[in-house]
C-alpha cells in the first residue's frame, strides 16, 4: 500500500460514514400543522377535478404552473395569490394548479429544496424544512388553489401528501420501483415523466406497476418502520418533458406516445411539460410549447390534457447567494408572471375560439 492510500485508510483520519438526528413523525407534524376544513375541501375538489380532466371526463386543460422550486415563502404566496386571481378568468377552459416544488432532484449535487435546506446555506435544517414546507402549502391551499409537487423522497411523502391534488415522479425516478410502490398507495392523480434520455417506456412501465397492489417497506404515520400494503393507483399518466435528443411535444411525438400507451392497454392522457428539454431550458420558449399544445388540441388531439409551466414572479434564474433577488428562481430559469399570465389568457381565448 503506498503512503497516500495508507493515509486515506487510517480509521482516525475518516469522519463517521454517517450520523443521524431525529425528525418529527408525519403524525406529529400533521397534528402541529393541521389541514383546515376549507383547505381539505380545496384539496379534495382539486383531486376530483384533475382526475376528471386526465380521464377525459372534463374537456378543460389542466395547467400546473409555478416556480421551479419554492425557496422564499413570501414570494411563493405572492405568486399563489396572482394564480388564484387568474384562475376564475380562465376556469371555463382551464384548471389552474400551483406547482409547489419543495424537493429538487439534482443531476449531481446542488441545493435540494426547501425541505432539505430551508435556510439556503447548506445548514440542512430538515425539521425546519418540513414545517416550513407544510406551513406554506397550507397557506396556499387556504387560497383555494390546488397544489402539485414532485414526490422525490418516499419517506417525506407522508408529511405532505394530504395537501396535494397532483404529484409528479420526475425523469430521474420514474424507473424506480420504490417510487412506483409509493404511487400505488397514493389517493391522488400522479404523472410519471419520461426519462432524461427522452424514453417513454419507463413511464409506461411505471404506470402499469403503480396501478398494481404492492407490499413494500416504508414508514407509518408514527414514524415506525412498517410493511405497507397498497391497493394500486388507477389515476396515473405520462408527462412528456423532452429528452437529450430534444423536445417531444410535437404532433408526431405525441402520436407516438399515444400509440405506445395504447399498445400497453393504457388509455392515453398526456401532460406536456413546457419546460425542461421541451424548451431547451430556455424559459422564453415555454409559451411556444403551450401554443403548440393548444393548436394540437384544437386540431383534434384529445389525449393532450395538461401542461406544466415553470414560472415565477420575475423571469430568469439566479445562483444561490446572500443577496437574492425577490421572486426569481434559484434553480431552473423560469418564465416571469407577466408572460405567464398573458400566455394563459391567450391560450384560454384560443381554446374558446
Ligand atoms: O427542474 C430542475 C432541474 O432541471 C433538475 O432538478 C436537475 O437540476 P440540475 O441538473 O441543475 O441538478
Ligand atoms: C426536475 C424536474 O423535472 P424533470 O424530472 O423532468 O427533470 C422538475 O420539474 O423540477
Amino acid at each position: 500500500m503506498n503512503a497516500t492510500v495508507s493515509a486515506l485508510c487510517t480509521p482516525t483520519s475518516l469522519p463517521a460514514p454517517r450520523s443521524s438526528q431525529p425528525l418529527p413523525t408525519p403524525a406529529q407534524l400533521r397534528a402541529r400543522l393541521p389541514l383546515s376544513v376549507r383547505a381539505a375541501a380545496s384539496v379534495q375538489q382539486g383531486r376530483e377535478a384533475v382526475r376528471a380532466i386526465m380521464r377525459g371526463d372534463d374537456a378543460r386543460l389542466l395547467v400546473i404552473a409555478g416556480p421551479c422550486s419554492l425557496h422564499d415563502p413570501d414570494a411563493a404566496l405572492d405568486y399563489a395569490q396572482r394564480l388564484a386571481e387568474l384562475a376564475p378568468q380562465v376556469s371555463d377552459q382551464m384548471l389552474l394548479v400551483m406547482r409547489a416544488y419543495v424537493e429538487k432532484p439534482r443531476t449531481t449535487v446542488g441545493w435540494k429544496g426547501l425541505l432539505y435546506d430551508p435556510q439556503l446555506d447548506g445548514s440542512g435544517d430538515m425539521a425546519g424544512g418540513l414545517a416550513l414546507a407544510r406551513r406554506l402549502m397550507l397557506d396556499i391551499a387556504e387560497l383555494g388553489l390546488p397544489l402539485a409537487t414532485e414526490l422525490l423522497q418516499p419517506l417525506a411523502a407522508g408529511y405532505l401528501d394530504d395537501l396535494l391534488s397532483w404529484a409528479a415522479i420526475g425523469a430521474r425516478t420514474s424507473e424506480s420501483q420504490i417510487h412506483r410502490e409509493m404511487v400505488s398507495g397514493l389517493d391522488l392523480p400522479v404523472g410519471f415523466k419520461n426519462g432524461t434520455d427522452g424514453g417513454i417506456a419507463i413511464a409506461c412501465d411505471a404506470m402499469r406497476s403503480a396501478a398494481h397492489a404492492h407490499q413494500h417497506f416504508g414508514m407509518d404515520e408514527q414514524g415506525r418502520a412498517a410493511m405497507i400494503h397498497t391497493r394500486g393507483n388507477p389515476d396515473t399518466h405520462l408527462v412528456l418533458r423532452g429528452g437529450h435528443a430534444g423536445p417531444n411535444y410535437q404532433p408526431d411525438a405525441v402520436a407516438a406516445a399515444c400509440t405506445a400507451l395504447q399498445a400497453q392497454g393504457i388509455a392515453p392522457g398526456l401532460i406536456v411539460d413546457c419546460s425542461h428539454a421541451n424548451s431547451g431550458k430556455d424559459p422564453a420558449r415555454q409559451p411556444q410549447v403551450l401554443e403548440s399544445v393548444v393548436a394540437q388540441r384544437l386540431a383534434g388531439q384529445a389525449s393532450l390534457r395538461g401542461v406544466m409551466l415553470e414560472s415565477h414572479l420575475f423571469a430568469g434564474g439566479q445562483p444561490l447567494s446572500k443577496e437574492l433577488k425577490y421572486g426569481v428562481s434559484v434553480t431552473d430559469a423560469c418564465l416571469g408572471w407577466e408572460s405567464t399570465s398573458q400566455a394563459l389568457l391567450r391560450a384560454a381565448d384560443a381554446l374558446r375560439g
